[in-house]
């Protein structure tokens, strides 16, 4: 058995890491730690945890919260950007390898860092040998990783939705993203914009002045067109996220104009198998026929594409969509803990999601 850390059990992700380590055959909580509930049981925090002992010894409810974590093999930090930092260093001083669930550590270049999240960056030596944690792209790094980045929920689905188009240098390097998340996205602290009444039967766009998920978006695109050999000194993207009123789901319909000789030789069937090529040795990835839904990958780690021509414009459409809980965050972090420990990447998560 592999001992398993969480860094702020009290987070939304946390909890949602609870609920998939429950199921997992060779990963154990042994340590929880938080803020301002520590000293309080699992159990006190999260009630519904009391039906486990039936069933499963894997999470006990009546589990200390503590402030500071017990040694363990990995451990999930579930802090918010800038907090989170800190508490990696002292982890992987200890020899912890860690899946760090913040944006600390997703992006190469410090100066960009620093410029998106409005702070120095409290350990930037440790940036050299992050991993930035999308499985689909860097599984080998992942594996011999100690300390992996997972991606932002708007990013893991954006990317996920254009690398094939990157990667095979079928499109010009200026794009659109649309992104709708549900308001679990963001997170379980106080904020009068996610109380039920502001965001019910409401949807409204946020961040128009560019939201700290761009850089992440760029820098991947930019590194698989390059290491595909279609190199783009500039991606221009504009990416606007929206809150729309539902729990869980994020859905990004992204738009790029094919070049010349792509649009010569592609319609949407060869797209749609230039995509499929692309993921086939992707258990989490899924090119459909039709638009997904959000409540297709709800409570799973799926992610489904739909790629298409839009003939009159020339332009490539591809709608993608995730759990944003799931492989925008706690699914895509034990995908990238299984790879780290040398287990199947699927051990511990579930088959299929909850519809409706
Ligand atoms: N929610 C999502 O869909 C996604 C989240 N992420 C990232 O994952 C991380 C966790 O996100 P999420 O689960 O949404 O978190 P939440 O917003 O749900 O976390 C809330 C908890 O964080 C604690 N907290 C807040 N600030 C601090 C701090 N400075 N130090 C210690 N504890 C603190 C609060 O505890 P207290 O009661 O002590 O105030 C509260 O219990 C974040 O970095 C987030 O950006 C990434 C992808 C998707
Ligand atoms: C709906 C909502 O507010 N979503 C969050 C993104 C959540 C996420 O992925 O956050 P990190 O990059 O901090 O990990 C946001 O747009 O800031």
């Amino acid at each position: 058995m592999i001992s398993v850390a969480i860094i702020n059990v009290t987070s939304y992700t946390g909890l949602e890491l609870l609920r998939l380590l429950a199921q997992h055959p060779h990963l154990r909580v042994t340590s929880v730690t938080a803020r301002s509930l520590a000293g309080q049981t699992l159990g006190e925090v999260f009630p519904q945890l009391y039906a486990l002992p039936s069933f499963t010894t894997a999470i006990d409810p009546m589990m200390v919260i503590a402030e500071e974590p017990a040694p363990s093999d990995l451990a999930f930090v579930c802090l918010p950007h800038a907090a989170a930092a800190e508490a990696v260093a002292q982890l992987l001083e200890r020899g912890t390898k860690v899946v760090d669930l913040s944006a600390d550590f997703r992006l190469r270049d410090v100066a960009e860092y620093e410029q998106w999240y409005q702070h120095t960056h409290p350990v930037p030596a440790l940036l050299e040998s992050a991993v930035f944690g999308l499985s689909e792209c860097y599984p080998n790094q992942i594996a011999g990783a100690r300390l992996v980045a997972n991606p932002g929920c708007h990013s893991t689905t954006a990317i996920l939705g254009l690398l094939p188009a990157f990667a095979r240098g079928i499109v010009e390097p200026d794009v659109i993203i649309d992104s709708k998340s549900g308001i679990s996205g963001a997170g379980r602290s106080l904020k009068l914009g996610n109380l039920y009444s502001e965001v019910n039967e409401d949807v409204s766009a946020y961040s128009l002045n560019g939201h700290r998920h761009l850089p992440e978006i760029i820098q991947e695109l930019q590194a698989v067109a390059a290491d595909n050999g279609h190199p783009q000194s500039a991606i221009r993207v504009t990416f606007l996220p929206h809150l729309i009123p539902m729990t869980r789901g994020l859905l990004a319909t992204c738009y790029a104009t094919l070049t010349p000789e792509a649009l010569e030789r592609l319609n949407s069937s060869s797209i749609q198998e230039l995509y499929r090529a692309y993921y086939a040795g992707s258990p989490f990835v899924h090119i459909v026929e039709q638009p997904p839904h959000t409540k297709w990958a709800s409570g799973s780690n799926h992610c489904f594409i739909y790629p298409t021509v839009d003939t009159r414009t020339g332009r490539l459409i591809v709608i993608s969509c995730i759990d944003n809980l799931m492989k925008g965050a706690s699914g895509q972090a034990i995908q990238n803990a299984n790879l780290m420990c040398g287990l199947p990447e699927t051990a511990g998560l579930p088959v299929l999601g909850v519809n409706p």
